[in-house]
């Protein structure tokens, strides 16, 4: 549980000097580093410049606290959360899943998007997989994930076996592995494989009618990530993202991004940080 994130990562960080000290310094310089790791529609680059629903949230809010610029550092999701401890980044603006493991490590601010999970298949779907489950009852059916996501934990807990999981750098590099023939399907977040599968080549299917998984963790409160030693940054993006929640802002870029604000929207108040990191609600 995470119930005591007030104490810093180490129990000795998040005093309050240190924590006022990021907030005035992002504020003095006009400027936050995001840490984000390639994922349409969340987080990526595109013609030299950073879009997506995640990225676009957190620009309006850290302009609402009078930081106007971004500056970025692309990652792998994995290492996100070990750059944010290193310091290389101020905040993980990914669409992150808020997960009880993770708020050990970060301090997550409010959900910003609710998001459910995905298949992506060899065109035609040989082996007719529409669910977690078809993978765990088939030994023989190889999955790809990327490394560090939620997914992994998922296959897991339905009792996909380890030898059948084959962990890769970031997306595109789940596709590759099914277009050589290295695994037969890959899950990732329903919205990045929707996005994904549109500019593959055809040999590639994204799985319509595939079953919701019903496990822990799905569906996914998406949220940003701050270091456990600037919760002061964190309760201030929060105030913030409240209002711009309230207002409306935050539905029309989720819409911007493709998501849909019926069900893709976390509502402000509905489902809170704390009580997913407690697992009430994860
Ligand atoms: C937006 C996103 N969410 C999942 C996670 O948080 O682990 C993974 O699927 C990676 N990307």
């Amino acid at each position: 549980a995470c119930g005591s994130e007030d104490e810093g990562a180490n129990g000795d960080g998040g005093d309050s000097e240190s924590n006022g000290g990021k907030l005035e310094e992002l504020q003095e310089a006009g400027t936050v580093t995001i840490g984000f790791a390639n994922e349409e529609p969340y987080a990526y680059e595109e013609d030299g410049e950073l879009k997506g629903a995640a990225v676009d949230i957190a620009a309006a809010v850290f302009a609402e606290l009078g930081i106007d610029n971004m500056k970025s550092q692309l990652s792998n999701f994995d290492s996100l959360i070990p750059g944010l401890q290193a310091n290389q980044f101020d905040v993980v603006t990914a669409g992150m899943a808020i997960t009880p493991d993770r708020c050990e490590q970060a301090a997550f601010g409010e959900p910003e998007m609710v998001y459910g999970e995905g298949l992506v298949v060899q065109a035609g779907n040989p082996l007719n997989i529409q669910s977690y489950q078809d993978i765990a009852d088939n030994p023989d059916i190889r999955v790809t994930v990327m490394s560090g996501a939620t997914e992994v934990g998922y296959l897991e807990s339905v009792g996909v076996s380890d030898d059948q999981v084959t962990p890769a750098d970031d997306i595109p590099a789940t596709f590759s592995a099914i277009q050589a023939d290295r695994a037969d399907v890959t899950t990732a977040t329903e919205m990045t494989l929707r996005m994904a599968v549109e500019t593959a080549g055809d040999d590639l299917e994204f799985v319509d009618n595939f079953e919701q998984p019903d496990i822990e963790g799905v569906p996914s409160y998406g949220a940003a990530a701050f270091s456990k030693d600037n919760t002061e940054l964190r309760d201030a993006y929060n105030e913030k993202l409240k209002e711009l929640k309230e207002d409306g802002t935050v539905a029309e870029l989720l819409e911007a991004n493709g998501f849909d604000p019926e069900s893709n929207m976390a509502e402000a108040g509905e489902i809170t940080t704390e009580s997913v990191c407690s697992g009430e609600n994860y």
